[in-house]
């Protein structure tokens, strides 16, 4: 039988899907996950009665621990090729996207997850000092793709970008609200009921007025990977599968196995 990874509520009344991230223990993205995610962005996209999607976690504490790390280590060069596509689409399907798109960010939020939230149109995050959310590849040792870097460029600017990636930055609740990674900060208990509210206010604009407007600020960007996608795969699957990279990816699970111990 299939596991399902997220769970997707469609509200027919208002337009807008919830999709619930829901892979305890930490909603790390796997091949599967991936997949499963990309299939409902585009089976939504295609709904014409969808006009909003908030994405959010049912896991407690954490939005998203990013790409699932064990997809990386120890694999086939042909096993991180179908991952690096699968993660290439759900960033396509997200970051293109024609609905609204809000993160209603109830946990932490690490690398990849933080690239599913700057992908939305909005941000909220809950306001708990322990959540944290970045881009934070270079203290794995690895280095965020050029698309990661220009969907950040695009939220926060050129400046933070290059402080945040170079450093592997994780930001609490208000340094995050503060260099503009979220755009709104909220108690727990009150999150998604906010999520809906900034929606109503994006859903008030004529959907064909801030899909083009969305997609002239995005295609550069969306294009550029679509010029060179195999290139992409295929650049990964160099850098990843290089014993120093897997050394570093090994260092890292040790790591996070001592922290827990
Ligand atoms: C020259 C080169 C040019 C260009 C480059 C070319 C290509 C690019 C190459 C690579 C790009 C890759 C981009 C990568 C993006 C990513 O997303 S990498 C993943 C980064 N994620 C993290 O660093 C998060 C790590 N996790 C945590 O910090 C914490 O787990 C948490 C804060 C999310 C939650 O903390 P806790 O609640 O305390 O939970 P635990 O730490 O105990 O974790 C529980 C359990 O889950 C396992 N786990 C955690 N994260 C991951 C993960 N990302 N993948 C897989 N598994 C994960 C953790 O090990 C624990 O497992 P067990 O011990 O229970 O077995």
């Amino acid at each position: 039988q299939r596991r399902m990874f997220t769970n997707v509520e469609m509200d027919n009344s208002t337009g807008v899907a919830v999709i619930k991230m829901n892979s305890p223990p930490v909603n790390s993205l796997s091949l599967e996950f991936l997949t499963e995610f990309a299939i409902n962005m585009e089976k939504l996209e295609m709904d014409r009665g969808c006009r909003g999607v908030i994405l959010t976690s049912s896991v407690p504490r954490i939005f998203s621990a990013g790409l699932d790390i064990t997809e990386m280590y120890g694999k086939t060069p042909e096993h991180c090729g179908a991952f690096w596509r699968a993660v290439q689409e759900m960033w396509l399907k997200l970051y293109g996207s024609s609905m609204i798109t809000i993160a209603a960010i109830n946990g932490s939020s690490p690398a990849g997850g933080c690239l599913m939230a700057i992908s939305c149109d909005y941000r909220i995050m809950t306001d708990y000092p322990k959540y944290s959310i970045g881009l934070n590849e270079t203290k794995l040792g690895i280095v965020a793709p050029f698309w990661f870097k220009d969907t950040m460029i695009n939220c926060i600017g050129n400046r933070a970008t290059e402080h945040s990636l170079q450093l592997g930055l994780q930001y609490n609740p208000p340094e995050a609200l503060k260099v503009g990674l979220v755009d709104q900060l909220e108690t727990e208990d009150k999150l998604m009921t906010t999520a809906s509210s900034v929606m109503s206010q994006w859903l008030a604009i004529p959907d064909h007025a801030r899909q083009i407007t969305k997609s002239m600020m995005r295609k550069p960007i969306i294009d550029q990977l679509l010029r060179q996608r195999e290139a992409d795969v295929q650049n990964f699957v160099k850098f990843i599968t290089k014993d120093s990279i897997q050394k570093s990816l090994q260092m890292y699970m040790e790591m996070l196995k001592q922290k827990k111990g």
